[in-house]
């Protein structure tokens, strides 16, 4: 911990952000037109932390882009970057709107995955809503990745300390295991999520998506998120629960995922195979990070 705040001790550092959620999927946002620094991995790690840093699930850059309107990139509360956030794309697309420029009510938003387009809803000049294009799921197995025997990982066993999983992998960009749990409110989510989102199945670790299917049109979802833990939503796994649920027939192509943080719309369109993602986002206050003092390390 020490080791990992001397560096903000000793440059002079002073990070304007602002702090944003979807559905309380929380970041800590920051706008910079020269990139991310050199630090970043322990910059996010600092940041998010809630007891010493502003506290966040994750760490968000907007910069500018030169082939959208603008580019998003995202860091997890353990330092590693992600290619796919759906709760911070939302929130980039209101903060842009609303602080940066408030031409258009149609974005594009580059980020590790794609470009992606957003289209917002605006009330008396407030992103209320926002649609995100979250591309088309990614299903083979080598691309997901994850290691399986299947060309398509889908109905996988896995056997986890006493319990069996069964599970299917599909990736929005970044990778997704989503199973189907009896007793989703008492389920042991934090004995189970970390050992999923590291076995050696998934190669680059996975997020976990643990739901409970309540009809064609609705399913309850909590997530462990890889890099981060029990988080309040999760955008991408959203998808992900409702392409991995239609594909077995259990929930139509569009449903309202239930998260603990509120709803997300998902709809997995046949026309062009692309899932699309619809809920707010939100911000929480503003500020100023100084460089930790001494005092923070007693
Ligand atoms: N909460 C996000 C996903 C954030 C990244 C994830 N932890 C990963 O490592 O892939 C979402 O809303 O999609």
């Amino acid at each position: 911990m020490l080791s990992e705040l001397i560096f903000l001790i000793k440059g002079d550092f002073l990070m304007r952000f602002t702090k944003m959620h979807g559905l309380g999927n929380d970041f800590v946002v920051v706008v910079d037109r020269e990139g991310v620094p050199g630090n970043i991995a322990q910059l996010a790690v600092a940041v998010c932390n809630r007891h010493t840093g502003i506290g966040a699930d994750g760490l968000v850059y907007i910069l500018p882009s030169e082939v959208a309107d603008c580019q998003m990139r995202i860091f997890n509360g353990d330092g590693s970057e992600s290619e796919q956030c759906g709760n911070a794309i939302r929130c980039v697309a209101k903060y842009f709107y609303e602080r940066i420029s408030s031409g258009k009510a149609e974005l594009t938003i580059e980020t590790k995955r794609a470009i992606q387009p957003v289209w917002l809803t605006v009330r008396e000049g407030k992103v209320t809503q926002v649609r995100v294009d979250m591309g088309q799921p990614i299903l083979e197995a080598s691309q997901v990745p994850v290691i399986s025997t299947q060309t398509i990982a889908q109905e996988e066993q896995l056997v986890v300390q006493d319990r069996e999983f069964v599970y299917s992998a599909v990736s929005m960009g970044n990778p997704h295991a989503v199973i189907e749990v009896e007793d989703l409110a008492e389920f042991s989510l934090h004995q189970y999520g970390p050992l999923i989102e590291s076995h050696p199945n998934f190669p680059n670790r996975t997020n976990v998506e643990f739901i409970s299917i309540q009809d064609a049109n609705s399913v309850k979802m909590r997530v462990w998120e890889r890099g981060v833990g029990e988080t309040y939503a999760c955008g991408s796994g959203a998808c992900a629960t409702v392409v991995a649920s239609a594909r077995k027939g259990r929930l139509d192509r569009k449903a309202t995922v239930h998260l603990k943080g509120g709803d997300l719309l998902i709809e997995w369109r046949v026309e062009d195979d692309h899932v699309y993602m619809t809920g707010p986002a939100a911000y929480s206050f503003d500020g100023d990070w100084e460089l930790l003092k001494p005092v923070h390390l007693a």
